[in-house]
């Protein structure tokens, strides 16, 4: 369903990452990790097809929704309006969204649990409720990739909470195939069946998430060790970074 092989990015004399390579199944989750500039968001923008590749090849489908790490700007819309952007890449030249269009936006909205937000202005939404708006408008586009920027970069624990189950009931409903940045590895662990881990700019860890994630590999990721905890029958272990007892 999306997959790269082989894929490499150069920006000058400079490998941003090389040799990635991974394939998707479709109505499966995958989380990317890796330390800042080690080249998720550019490894994204090859996936949307912003930027393309200096060497491989991707596999994705032509339309994929898009969920930016925050938006500036719709704060005076309502989040109805918001929503039905997302239709903008079904209208034409000079198109406007009609009755079909809004009644889409409604769906989404209600797809994730949000329709008594129609009315509300984006802009006095939280953090996390405006992530779930900006899902709902890549929902609206009937995409069936969705590709999220470190969605929960900004959020407190209790919006990281929201979003992340609204997204793992879009996991559990395999509807579409997810791709997600991040540097909470416990979202990682929540969330994905899969994991590729950024290790360094030729160094690319892909597989099974629970397997790839493991104590020294994220130890190794990030330079800073882990402890993990079993949280229950039917739920992924919870890690968390030891600070302070940094890795020689
Ligand atoms: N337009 C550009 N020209 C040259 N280098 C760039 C450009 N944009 C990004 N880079 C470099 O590419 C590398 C990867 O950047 P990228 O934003 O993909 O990292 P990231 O893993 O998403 O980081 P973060 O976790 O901090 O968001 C960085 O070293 C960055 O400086």
């Amino acid at each position: 369903m999306i997959a790269l092989e082989n894929a490499g990015l150069r920006r000058g004399d400079r490998w941003i990452f090389r040799h990635v390579g991974f394939d998707l199944p479709e109505g499966e989750v995958l989380a990317i990790l890796g330390r800042n500039g080690r080249g998720k968001t550019t490894l994204l923008r090859t996936l949307l097809g912003s930027l393309p590749l200096t060497e491989g090849a991707r596999s994705v489908p032509p339309v994929v929704g898009y969920v930016p790490q925050s938006q500036n700007g719709g704060e005076e819309h309502r989040c109805l309006d918001i929503v039905t952007m997302g239709r903008a890449g079904r209208l034409g030249l000079f198109g406007l969204p009609g009755r079909a269009d809004e009644a889409a936006a409604l769906a989404a909205l209600a797809t994730v649990g949000a329709e008594h937000f129609a009315e509300r202005l984006f802009g006095r939404l939280s953090g996390g409720e405006r992530q779930i708006v900006l899902l709902a408008r890549a929902l609206a586009t009937e995409a069936k990739v969705l590709v999220l920027d470190e969605p929960a970069a900004s959020l407190d624990l209790a919006n990281q909470d929201l979003l992340l189950g609204v997204l793992m009931r879009l996991r559990e409903a395999r509807s579409h195939t997810i791709v997600f940045t991040t540097h909470h590895p416990q979202h990682g662990l929540f969330l994905a069946d899969r994991a590729l881990m950024m290790h360094a700019s030729d160094e690319v860890r892909y597989g099974r998430a629970a397997e790839v994630m493991t104590d020294a590999e994220l130890a190794r990721l990030y330079g800073v060790p882990f402890a993990r905890h079993t949280a229950g029958p039917g739920r992924p272990d919870v890690v968390s970074p030891i600070f302070g007892a940094a890795i020689p």
